[in-house]
């Protein structure tokens, strides 16, 4: 008994040593270098990006305010050669000369390239890709960024006011698309950014024109990513939920009417500088789409696709609540 016990003893001792052993032999060195691997992996990935940026010409609309005036800090810090497009000359001039006073010590900057012109007014966006082409020759990253939003509900919304929600955020973008999109076909490089909405992916009461111009968004560049990827064109569609911006504040009632409140949800939402660094890492990694939004309106998209007719419900709800506490 005494002699069994003791053999256990040392039967265990001798196979703590050899774990200690494995431990230090293979599974330390192990970790180590797929720590470094992976290190090494993101610095290339890094690197790449950087390349990729640095001296692309990037088109980005609605540079006038919000997340397009931080996507215009953030590419040009990046040092690319940026054209500021938006429907309010001074502002722009404003912007170039806040982005003159930006220094990068690393890197080589350039003084950005502004276009004036009304996305829901086809004519000027088609001048406008024309103007863009004949003064730099080529885009490199086209970034849809400018769009309005919709508060109202379905019955007391005028035709007038769906189409021109429609064409700001969506026959705008595609136009201005469509006419920059045959010089990245010939050239056999590009890359289409479209900034959508966690709406383009779900749709909320009281918001149907902005979710259906969103939805319409989220649809078309899905087709183009499939359409152009044998040219070697990318497509990358991001989806924020809320951002702190003027959005809510610019957005367009029933009537056509600006609505001119900040929403709570706006005012809590992401900054606008965040959301744009997720967009430059997302340009420069060439993701092809990105959702850049808290757990609750994640969970709405994931509960849409899952249980849809749970989420039925739960908007069914939120309309009767968001109706009472306005007739209130
Ligand atoms: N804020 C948010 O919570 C979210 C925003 N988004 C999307 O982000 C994008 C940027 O919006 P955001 O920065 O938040 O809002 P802002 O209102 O701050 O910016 C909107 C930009 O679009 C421009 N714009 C609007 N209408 C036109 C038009 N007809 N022609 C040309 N430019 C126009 C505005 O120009 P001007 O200065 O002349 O008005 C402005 O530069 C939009 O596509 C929006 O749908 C997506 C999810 C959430
Ligand atoms: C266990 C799962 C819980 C899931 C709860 C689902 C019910 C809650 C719905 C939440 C809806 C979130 C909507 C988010 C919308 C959004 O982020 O949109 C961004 C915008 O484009 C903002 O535009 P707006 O003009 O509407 O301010």
């Amino acid at each position: 008994m005494v002699c069994f016990l003791s053999s256990c003893g040392s039967r265990k001792t001798v196979q703590k040593g050899k774990l200690m052993d494995l431990t230090s032999t293979v599974i330390i060195p192990l970790l180590f270098g797929s720590l470094g691997i992976f290190a090494l992996f993101r610095l290339l990935q890094w690197m790449r990006m950087r390349a990729y940026l640095q001296e692309a010409v990037v088109v980005i609309t609605g540079a006038t305010s919000g997340l397009g005036k931080e996507c215009a800090k953030a590419f040009h810090a990046a040092g690319s050669k940026l054209v500021l497009c938006g429907r309010d000359s001074e502002k722009l001039k404003d912007l170039v000369q806040q982005l003159s006073t930006m220094t990068n010590h690393r890197k080589n900057t350039h003084k950005p390239h502004t276009v004036v012109f009304d996305l829901s007014d086809t004519k000027t966006v088609l001048n406008a890709a024309e103007e863009i082409l004949r003064y730099l020759g080529h885009v490199d990253i086209l970034i849809n960024n400018a769009g309005i939003s919709f508060r109202g509900t379905i019955v007391d919304t005028g035709l007038d006011v769906d189409k021109k929600v429609m064409e700001t955020n969506y026959f705008g973008p595609i136009a201005l698309t469509k006419a920059l999109l045959p010089s990245m076909i010939k050239r056999r490089q590009g890359h289409i950014v479209a900034i959508s909405s966690i709406q383009g992916k779900i749709s909320i009461p009281f918001r149907s024109a902005y979710a259906a111009s969103k939805h319409a968004t989220q649809a078309f560049f899905d087709c183009l990513r499939a359409e152009v990827e044998q040219y070697n064109i990318d497509v990358t569609v991001i989806s924020p939920g809320y951002i702190q911006t003027n959005l809510s504040l610019n957005a367009i009632t029933a009537d056509g009417s600006r609505y001119g409140v900040m929403d709570k949800n706006t005012a809590e939402g992401q900054t606008a500088a965040e959301v744009a660094q997720v967009v430059l890492s997302a340009v420069g990694q060439k993701k092809k789409e990105v959702l850049v939004a808290g757990l609750t309106p994640s969970l709405a998209v994931y509960l849409r696709n899952l249980f849809p007719r749970l989420f039925f419900t739960l908007m069914a709800t939120r309309a009767k609540k968001e109706r009472k506490a306005k007739d209130s």
